[in-house]
């Protein structure tokens, strides 16, 4: 059973119910999840957390979202090498954009800066394919928890 923390980047709320669908997935799958829609720079480097699990969105010109944006610059700041953490990210835009998925895409670069194990490679989600991406997420998430 491992401890998952997943951070939410969204300013519309499409990604924060991917982020619950995850949690119910992965709390189905017997581990522990809980979503973080304001995540703190001492949540994901506190000892008890094994697995980061990204769910961000791109606003703005390929930009993380406002509510994750903190985090990310704190972390690009202070630098904290977390190589005991695994992480997997859920990057979602619009390809209709320039930038497509930049903010998830940004996110997963600094994290394997961090030196975070990339469990399972990122999963994009296209708003402008498919609105309801259930299926792939939950495939998805299978691959993830057969690593955990
Ligand atoms: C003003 C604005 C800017 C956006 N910029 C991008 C972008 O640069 N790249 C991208 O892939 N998607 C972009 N998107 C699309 C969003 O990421 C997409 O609609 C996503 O599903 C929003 O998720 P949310 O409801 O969790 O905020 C943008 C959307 C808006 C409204």
């Amino acid at each position: 059973m491992a401890n998952i923390k997943i951070l939410v980047g969204t300013t519309f709320g499409a990604t924060q119910e991917i982020a619950e669908d995850c949690a119910a997935q992965l709390k189905a799958l017997g581990h522990e999840a809980c979503v973080l829609r304001q995540p703190q720079y001492d949540d994901v480097v506190a000892e008890d957390t094994e697995v980061l699990l990204v769910c961000s969105a791109t606003i703005g010109q390929g930009e993380v979202p406002e509510n994750l944006l903190p985090l990310y610059l704190e972390l690009r700041d202070r630098f904290p090498l977390m190589p005991q953490v695994g992480f997997g990210v859920i990057a979602r835009g619009d390809s209709s954009y320039d930038d497509f998925a930049e903010g998830g895409r940004q996110v997963a670069d600094l994290l394997r800066e961090l030196q975070l194990r990339e469990l399972v490679s990122p999963l994009f989600l296209d708003a402008c394919e498919t609105m309801d991406p259930e299926a792939e997420v939950d495939a998805w998430i299978q691959g993830l928890a057969a690593k955990l």
